[in-house]
């Protein structure tokens, strides 16, 4: 069973004119380990905690770089479709405008069981993970943006070739006025070969009034679309690493003095990171270069504004983060995982240059680590699978990007399991409800606050938010925090921080009511919730 909206009756839980505060026991383990005798001392922990929401959701604007991209145009273009209740046709017949791969909008959460009146089990209660808390909805998203590319958002829509044609004609009217602010373009950030595209940049050579201008473009387009908060996500072209340098981009004083130098080793994703955070903005990297330099993540500390990355996790990799995660939870020991695409779009052309496919070839690679250091019986510590990653610019496919994967692991007594995976991932189709949820999350996160019982003051998340670790191929992490790459327990976690908001315990599957000899009536009634 489906339900839209949901209410905890609880003691532990408040709901006033503008929050939702939650009491939970936030229960965790602390480990000793005896060296010589290699046993584990686990001590339980339980800390209380208050979860505060703020309950009014505030009108949002996105503001993407790279907007007149494959991604840009086609969440744009998607987000439009929603409002406007567009359908279309196809060969299959009428199409209706969905979500569908939006985590908050299309995934569902068990709230907990229905019950007959006896105490007999009737069914599982489910809600969209978007009803758990008030989150914005897309449809009321302000999209803007800028671009290196001059073209409109319709004349992008149209370059791009993901949206079905009858579909793409709609839209044509509300696109076409859509036009990307000009941006900037550094040096060899982005591969030679974007260059072609470069009609639409900020005059000049100083970092310093091309960071004062991005600014100045956040302000406008909040004035301009009268919204409360803007959430600035990148998804423009992947760029090449920038060097980490003493001096230059390890502080965020060091950074700012730098882009008032013009340092050429500010990229043009670090300088719309830091004119994002100067401005308050949450900023989210969906690209895998390294654009959360030490400066600017210190930048992001000391203004408490909220940083997320890297790089969407939208289809090959995601699918590598479940497969691993069945094979070495299982007992299973890859001992390779041979990853090939070949992929169409402007993307793949950018990822064509050697720099920019080493940005890409180290996010994609990083994503076993985790799921590899969890299992000491199959794997010696150091140890860990043969991982290949190629990626080929094959025009012909366009944005239908083609996967294939090989999994070859060792099983009982010495045996092989070969798994070999062909997936067709419509690049842009997957990614543009990760753009959606990572703005909704981020927006969100901004509205929680926590303490625990023994502290007086409520605090927010950390400014490098994890939370949306999800959503991305190399999440980024507060430091000295682990990364968890598997997708199952990166869901998880969204799922079961947003049931301690509203006072629910985290989803622990045990079933146990389901797990004894039936009861008696009488005694079943003592299951039963009054
Ligand atoms: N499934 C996916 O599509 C997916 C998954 C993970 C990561 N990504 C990443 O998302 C990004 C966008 O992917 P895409 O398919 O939309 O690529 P795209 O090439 O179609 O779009 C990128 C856009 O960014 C613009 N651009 C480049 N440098 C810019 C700058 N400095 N400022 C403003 N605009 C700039 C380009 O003109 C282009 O319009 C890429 O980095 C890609 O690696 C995509
Ligand atoms: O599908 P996925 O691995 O999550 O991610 C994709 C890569 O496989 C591919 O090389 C490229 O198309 C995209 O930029 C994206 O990064």
């Amino acid at each position: 069973m489906l339900a839209e909206e949901v209410y905890v009756q609880a003691p532990n839980v408040r709901y006033t004119p503008d929050y939702i505060e939650a009491d939970v026991d936030y229960e965790t383990n602390a480990v000793r380990l005896e060296r010589n005798s290699g046993r584990a001392i686990v001590r339980p922990l339980s800390v209380k905690y208050t979860f505060r929401t703020q309950r009014r959701v505030p009108r949002v604007g996105l503001m993407l770089v790279g907007w007149g991209g494959n991604n840009g145009s086609t969440v744009t273009g998607a987000v439009i479709a929603n409002r406007e209740g567009i359908t279309w046709r196809t060969k299959h017949g009428i199409q209706t405008p969905n979500y569908f791969g939006s985590l908050t909008q299309s995934a569902t959460v068990r709230l907990g069981s229905l019950y007959e009146s006896d105490g007999r089990f009737e069914e599982d209660v489910f809600v969209p993970l978007r009803a758990l808390l008030p989150m914005v909805n897309p449809n009321d998203l302000e999209i803007g943006g800028w671009d290196i590319s001059s073209a409109n958002l319709a004349e992008a829509m149209r370059r791009a070739q993901v949206l079905d044609y009858d579909l793409q004609l709609q839209l044509e009217p509300y696109m076409a006025p859509l036009k990307p602010l000009p941006s900037v373009l550094y040096g060899d950030f982005i591969a030679a070969n974007q260059a072609s595209r470069a009609d639409n940049l900020i005059p000049g050579t100083n970092k310093w009034e091309h960071l004062e201008k991005i600014r100045a473009d956040i302000r406008a387009f909040k004035a301009e679309r009268n919204v409360e908060k803007v959430i600035v996500l990148w998804t423009a072209n992947t760029e090449r690493y920038a060097t980490v340098m003493e001096g230059v981009n390890d502080t965020a004083e060091n950074l700012l003095h730098a882009i008032a130098a013009s340092h050429s080793e500010i990229s043009p994703s670090a300088l719309f990171a830091t004119a994002s955070i100067l401005e308050g903005c949450s900023f989210i990297n969906g690209s895998p270069q390294n654009t959360f330099v030490p400066g600017v993540i210190d930048l992001a500390v000391q203004r408490d504004v909220f940083i997320g990355g890297d790089d969407f996790k939208s289809g090959q990799t995601k699918l590598k983060s479940v497969l691993a995660d069945f094979l070495i939870g299982a007992g299973i020991k890859p001992l390779s995982i041979a990853s090939y695409n070949h992929l169409g779009n402007n993307d793949g052309k950018n990822l064509s240059a050697p720099s920019q496919f080493r940005s890409k070839e180290i996010s994609k690679s990083s994503v076993v680590d985790d799921m590899v250091a969890s299992n000491g019986v199959l794997y010696r510590p150091g140890e860990s699978p043969d991982h290949l990653v190629v990626i080929k610019y094959v025009p012909a496919v366009g944005d239908s990007k083609r996967a294939l994967d090989e999994y070859e692991s060792e099983i009982f007594m010495g045996g092989r399991n070969t798994i070999v995976v062909h997936q067709t991932c419509e690049d842009s189709l997957l990614a543009a409800p990760l753009i959606l949820d990572l703005t909704i999350l981020a927006e969100l996160a901004e509205r929680i606050e926590m303490k625990r019982a023994d502290e007086e003051k409520f605090e927010r998340f950390h400014p490098v938010l994890s939370l949306l670790s999800y959503f991305l191929k190399a999440p980024v992490v507060p430091e000295g925090t682990p990364v968890v790459n598997a997708l199952a327990r990166q869901r998880l976690c969204i799922e079961n921080i947003l049931r301690a908001c509203i006072g629910l315990a985290p989803e622990n599957e045990m079933r146990l009511e389901h797990k004894r000899r039936p009861r008696s009536l009488v005694e079943r009634k003592l299951l039963v919730p009054n």
